[in-house]
């Protein structure tokens, strides 16, 4: 089993591009499916969750090439309008390849998606979104078949700002003749990527990054090149391990803005924190300390996504921080592992207790989701000692290159099987 075998403890020091992020790049991969041509997406990063994007629309007649980090859609010719199950549940992101299929096809057969087990991730809000715009939607035996012949724009609201039913309801909305208006959307940084890429294909969508998007739909697209905006998770990711192991690192390619909370959290743990236009500069001396509570919440508050990396930087500081997880019912699955390696968290229901210990050690841990297991990566980084960190193939779904990027910044960690 192939494993990352990290000598934690050295101090972080460099300059490093961030990849493109994996949260825009997938319903940009699926916004591809809009217009009949080649569209051409830059900065798109190397990952599993990719390359089953790209295996959705090859299975859909779409041509497909990737050179580095550019990758072209040929959605020309279509062919078929339906998703496999084991496609669905690779990753969470399929589920947004049905507004597109709606759009373009007019019809859609697909199943329930994947992704992180972060407790339930029920897609109602996706389903009802999209029959507001006239969708016909029935479910037999776990597979829902869609038709939207009859779809036109119309007044959606979102009672929870849903990351994914935001971005289906746009990508639907843009195959729909007439005006859709969004309410309660989600206001992430990636919503306003893809709003983005649908102006550069010619769509008339606005309001992205507010609470409010509206679409006038109908209007036959054109394929764009679009360059994907930077990783703010990944971003953060690199951040925290210097944080914790203590050095300077200077980050490029994504923007300080999309950060906020999270920049403000790390100066408050001791970081000096410094900042360009997609330039990011930590400087630490390691051994954080304890913040005011740390409480996940729709953007622009602390992301759910940072929450267990920014854990393990704190675990091995000093003092107590309470962390609150508002958006998923059960993601504190790395605590476990955490704990063996000597950190002091106590878990009840949605809060967990985090005392410094002044310092972890290695051992042999298993990342059991995304950021989890990437969490666990920045516990290895500035523990004592060496720390040996399977589950990759969760790191995989969303680093490009996690390992390569830290040894860039001269931590001792290598690829081992
Ligand atoms: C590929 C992608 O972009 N993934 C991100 C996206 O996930 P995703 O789009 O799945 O997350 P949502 O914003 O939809 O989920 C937020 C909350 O809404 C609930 N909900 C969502 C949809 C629905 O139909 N019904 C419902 O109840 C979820 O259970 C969760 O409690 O946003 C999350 C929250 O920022 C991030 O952690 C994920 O990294
Ligand atoms: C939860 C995540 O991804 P997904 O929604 O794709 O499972 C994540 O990126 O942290």
């Amino acid at each position: 089993m192939s494993c990352y075998h990290i000598r934690g403890g050295r101090p972080l020091e460099g300059r490093l591009t961030v990849q493109g992020a994996k949260n825009s790049a997938l319903p940009i991969l699926a916004a591809t499916l809009l217009a009949p041509g080649e569209s051409v997406i830059e900065n798109c990063p190397c990952l599993s969750d990719v390359d089953a994007a790209l295996a959705i629309l090859k299975g859909l007649g779409c041509r497909v090439w990737r050179r580095g980090d550019t990758v072209g859609v040929d959605a020309s010719v279509l062919a078929g309008a339906e998703i496999s199950r084991e496609l669905m549940e690779e990753m969470r992101s399929s589920v947004v390849f049905l507004g597109a299929m709606l759009a373009r096809m007019g019809r859609a057969a697909l199943t329930y998606p994947g992704g992180c087990e972060l407790g339930p991730r029920p897609i109602d809000l996706h389903l009802a979104a999209l029959r507001t715009l006239g969708a016909d939607i029935r479910e037999t035996d776990g597979v829902l078949c869609c038709t939207g012949c009859r779809m036109t724009g119309g007044e959606i609201f979102l009672p929870i700002p849903s990351v994914g039913a935001t971005e289906n309801a746009m990508l639907a909305a843009c195959g729909c003749p007439g005006v859709t208006a969004i309410a309660g959307a989600a206001q992430e940084p990636e919503i306003e990527d893809l709003q983005g890429f649908l102006r550069a294909m010619g769509a008339d969508v606005r309001g992205a990054g507010t609470a409010t998007v509206v679409i006038r739909g109908g209007a036959t697209l054109r394929p764009a090149r679009y360059r994907v905006m930077g990783d703010r998770i990944a971003a953060a990711t690199y951040l925290c391990a210097a944080g914790a192991a203590g050095g300077r690192v200077e980050l490029t390619g994504a923007d300080p803005e999309h950060l906020r909370a999270v920049l403000a959290a790390l100066e408050r743990a001791g970081c000096s924190i410094q900042t360009g236009p997609e330039e990011i500069v930590l400087t630490s001396g390691g051994g954080l300390h304890a913040v005011p509570p740390v409480v996940t919440e729709p953007y622009p508050g602390f992301p759910t996504d940072v929450q267990a990396i920014f854990m393990a930087a704190l675990a091995g500081g000093r003092g107590e921080t309470l962390f609150r997880e508002n958006i998923f019912q059960s993601r504190y699955g790395h605590v476990s592992q955490l704990r063996a390696m000597g950190a002091d968290i106590r878990v009840q229901g949605r809060t967990a207790a985090v005392t410094g210990v002044g310092g972890l050690h290695g051992a042999a841990v298993q990342g059991g989701d995304l950021r989890g297991a990437a969490a666990l990566v920045v516990a290895g980084v500035a523990a004592r000692g060496e720390t040996r960190v399977t589950g990759l193939a969760h790191i995989r779904r969303g680093y490009d290159g996690l390992d390569i990027g830290l040894r860039a910044l001269g931590a001792d960690i290598t690829e081992t099987d």
